[in-house]
């Protein structure tokens, strides 16, 4: 990996200390770092390097994967970091900063290879790019890379102006939009589970998948971001990103060469591939909901409108569920079902493929039914693949009944997703960023349901917390014949017939 310099912008907010500084440490302890490297971190406020230095290992202490951290470790790793206080929004006070990391590259005998880190709100994306540009800073005689956190634009159009502005300082294939889902490792590893396995291969299709279903349940509310998540809701928040981002890595088909620049195309293919929604007929594929008062893990809690910061007349989407159709030869007729929401009753992201049977009509005239063959893929906060496949029981009279062949490898201590993209932007390796067309696309798919929950075309049912959503999530797959498999309680007998 080649030596380089680190400006984080954002390096004393929220995301750097719980996430950022605990990644770098980890990837510097597994030896995934360039043996010489520099950080240079920036923010507003006035901190000398020490302090900077004091917080960076506070931080780590405090939210690194690793139990125990080590003085000498950190203390060696502490030295690569300094400080630089910078008004981004001042072109100027890029010259000073300029200045501290060229000093650093001298001083480290560093080649100049910059990487930027734009961990600061949306509206300063923008300017920091121009200003790297307009300051020279962002003239080198390496690479320069930007990454940029979320969200993207919060519209198609302001995601396009944003990426036009950028594009004016730094090339696509130097912009890594961080998407931390397509950092989990279960993530990452649906493309291994197709290309390492002709069996899910061959059965990767419409003639063997009945529907494909994506859940992001979270049990936590709003908490203290009625600020930011009052406008967005979400919709804008999970699905317009990180639900759709699951959805292509589910869909892909595996490409000739297992290339970044090939995988983005087929995930490409699967965006365009998605059957656009007009306003008018959102609400008979989506869902939206907001949590009412209810109980989790045997304690009340408020509903969402009750929530410090958020208006009591508020319409913010909390819980989205949503049928698509992906009208391409592989998925014709398969329905994809995502579903994300807060407040449910438990922290679970999950796949689940649930196959067709050909041999339904062999059961028709006996009692029992087989459950339909499922393979789960658990995304958080365990990781696993199983497979649901039927078998008769000795102990019950020899009925056929479900059970589940769990294949996790029980892996431990599992690199943490913003651990695993780091790396990767290091190394120059784009596999798992958010390519532009990804981001537009998105966007073009979810405008009209923005419009439509905004006209209020689509009702907003209240949900109460601790359930899996409303009611009208779980109808979604019923007028299909189908349910939401691996919900833990349900709020309704167990639907035995797909018929
Ligand atoms: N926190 C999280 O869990 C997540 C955050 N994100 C995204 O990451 C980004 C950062 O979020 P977060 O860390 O929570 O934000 P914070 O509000 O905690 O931190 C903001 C950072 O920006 C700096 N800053 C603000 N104004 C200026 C300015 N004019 N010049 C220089 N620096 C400035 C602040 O410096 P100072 O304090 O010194 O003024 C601080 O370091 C956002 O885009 C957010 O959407 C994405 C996913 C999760
Ligand atoms: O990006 C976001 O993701 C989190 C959920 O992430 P997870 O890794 O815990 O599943 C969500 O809580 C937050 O609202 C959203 O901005």
């Amino acid at each position: 990996m080649d030596s380089m310099t680190f400006v984080l912008f954002g390096a004393t907010g929220d995301l750097a200390k719980r996430k950022i500084y605990p990644a770098l440490y980890n990837l510097y302890l597994d030896k995934k770092l360039p043996a010489v490297f520099s950080i240079v971190g920036v923010g507003r406020r006035g901190l000398s390097d020490e302090e900077f230095q004091s917080s960076v290992a506070e931080s780590v202490r405090t939210f690194s994967r690793r139990s125990q951290v080590e003085a000498q470790q950190i203390n060696a790793f502490l030295e690569a970091f300094c400080y630089c206080s910078v008004d981004v929004t001042d072109p100027k006070e890029f010259l000073p900063l300029q200045e501290r990391v060229k000093e650093r590259e001298a001083a480290l005998d560093l080649p100049e290879n910059r990487m930027f880190y734009l961990s600061v709100a949306p509206e300063f994306f923008e300017v920091i790019a121009s200003n790297i540009r307009a300051s020279g800073l962002g003239t080198t005689k390496g690479w320069k890379r930007l990454i940029i956190e979320k969200p993207f634009g919060h519209d198609l159009a302001s995601a396009r102006q944003l990426n036009e502005k950028l594009g004016a300082s730094f090339e696509e294939e130097e912009i890594y939009r961080i998407d931390h889902y397509l950092g989990k490792p279960m993530v990452q590893n649906l493309e291994a589970l197709e290309f390492a396995n002709p069996v899910f291969q061959a059965l990767w299709n419409n003639q063997y998948i009945a529907n494909v279903q994506i859940t992001a349940g979270e049990t936590v509310g709003v908490e203290e971001r009625a600020g930011y998540y009052d406008h967005t809701g979400a919709l804008l928040d999970m699905v317009q990103n990180h639900m759709l981002q699951m959805l292509m890595m589910t869909a892909m088909h595996l490409p000739k060469r297992i290339t970044a620049k090939e995988i983005r195309g087929e995930k490409r293919k699967v965006m365009e591939a998605v059957r656009p929604l007009r306003k008018e007929e959102v609400s008979q594929h989506v869902v939206r909901g907001q949590y009412g008062a209810g109980e989790l893990h045997g304690k009340p809690v408020v509903g969402y409108v009750d929530e410090p910061g958020v208006s009591e007349a508020s319409k913010t989407d909390t819980f989205v569920a949503a049928r698509v159709w992906i009208d391409d030869p592989f998925w014709q007729g398969v329905p994809f079902y995502i579903r994300t929401g807060k407040r449910m009753k438990e922290k679970s992201t999950r796949i689940v493929i649930e196959f067709k049977n050909p041999l339904e009509k062999l059961y028709r005239h006996r009692q029992e039914k087989p459950a339909p063959n499922l393979l789960i893929i658990s995304v958080n906060p365990d990781e696993g693949i199983a497979l649901q496949v039927n078998s008769k029981n000795p102990t019950n009279s020899g009925k056929i009944e479900p059970v589940t062949v769990d294949f996790s490898a029980g892996t431990k201590d599992v690199p943490e997703a913003y651990e695993l993209l780091l790396f990767d932007a290091l190394r120059g390796d784009s596999t798992y960023f958010a390519h532009w067309k990804e981001v537009e696309l998105s966007w073009m798919w979810v405008e009209p349901i923005m419009a439509a929950f905004r006209e209020d075309l689509v009702p907003l049912h209240v949900y109460p917390a601790g359930m899996y959503g409303p009611d009208a999530s779980a109808e979604l797959l019923l007028a299909d014949g189908f349910q939401w498999w691996l919900d833990k309680a349900p709020e309704r007998e167990p639907i035995t017939s797909h018929s």
